[in-house]
């Protein structure tokens, strides 16, 4: 597996065929400053890519660019091939790429099963709009496909609970069941572990390690390292919304730009 990096154009390495997501020359301004600054990133199939950085380097912005909340001054997402420019976020979900939030995203008052289910007939139905409303018989493929992620995530137990009730653990894992009922082929997961004791955040860590073996491919932004250095394939650092350092774990945690970058912040 390889990715790449730079201030520069990819030149031909963006176009490689094992590339499932390249940003080429992406800009961002918010008046007067500069969010990010012609980054260049490739993701290839089934790789996990983290993008660490210091607070305010970019991270959310690059991501919110990749799924259509903010259109980039300059630049281009690429995604299997074709340009994301112009889709709604909606357009991208059905594209196959899906974002998980810093705060778990479930319903509330719906049972961890339902939760699920409602997610898993969305695909089936190729609506991608998920109907909190709808009536699911036991039997239905989509209850079956729901149980069956219920059953890897651990969770089966819990299946006719109220997601309300969960811990915040327990929630991001069922907010990862309803992410895979979804079967994207692309998943963006933004501080996937924030506010987990360490327990919870080595089960998060070995369950994402699950996820990718099935084929998913993975960005993860990350401030906490541990969970950083245990997932990533490759590492983007970035810093003042230019990637300074590009590689694999061990390049980047030896890389002095990126030792500065942190100590230069208030990490
Ligand atoms: N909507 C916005 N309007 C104005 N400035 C913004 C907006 N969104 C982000 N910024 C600024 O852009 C810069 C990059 O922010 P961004 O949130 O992308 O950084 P980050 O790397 O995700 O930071 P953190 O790790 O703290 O979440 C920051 O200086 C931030 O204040």
């Amino acid at each position: 597996m390889t990715a790449t990096h730079t201030t520069e154009p990819a030149a031909g390495h963006a176009r490689g065929g094992d590339d499932l997501l390249v940003i080429r020359g992406v800009s961002k301004r918010f008046g007067g400053l500069r969010a990010l600054s012609n980054v260049n990133l490739t993701v290839e199939h089934g790789q996990i890519h983290a993008i660490i950085g210091p607070n305010g380097a970019g991270k959310s912005t690059l991501l919110n660019c990749m799924i259509g909340l903010i259109d980039a001054d300059e630049g281009e997402v690429v995604f299997d091939g074709k340009p994301l420019k112009g889709l709604s976020p909606h357009n991208i979900m059905q594209r196959g790429i899906a974002r998980v939030f810093q705060t778990p995203q479930v319903f509330p008052g719906m049972s961890l099963l339902d939760n699920v289910a409602i997610a898993a007939l969305a695909k089936m139905n190729g609506q991608f709009r998920i109907d909190p409303f709808v009536y699911l018989s036991p039997t239905h493929p989509a209850v079956e496909e729901a149980s069956e992620i219920l059953r890897r995530l651990g969770l089966l137990k819990m299946a006719k609970y109220d997601a309300a009730h969960l811990s915040r653990g327990d929630k991001r894992r069922l907010e990862l069941g309803i992410c895979m009922a979804c079967k994207p082929r692309l998943m963006l997961l933004d501080e996937p572990t924030a506010g987990m004791a360490r327990h919870d955040t080595n089960r998060t860590i070995d369950l994402l390690r699950e996820i990718s073996a099935t084929g998913i491919t993975m960005i993860v932004i990350e401030h906490d390292m541990h969970v950083v250095f245990s997932l990533a394939d490759v590492i983007t650092c970035l810093a003042q919304g230019t990637p300074i350092a590009f590689g694999k774990p061990e390049e980047v945690r030896g890389n002095p730009k990126v030792r500065e970058a942190y100590l230069g912040s208030s990490h």
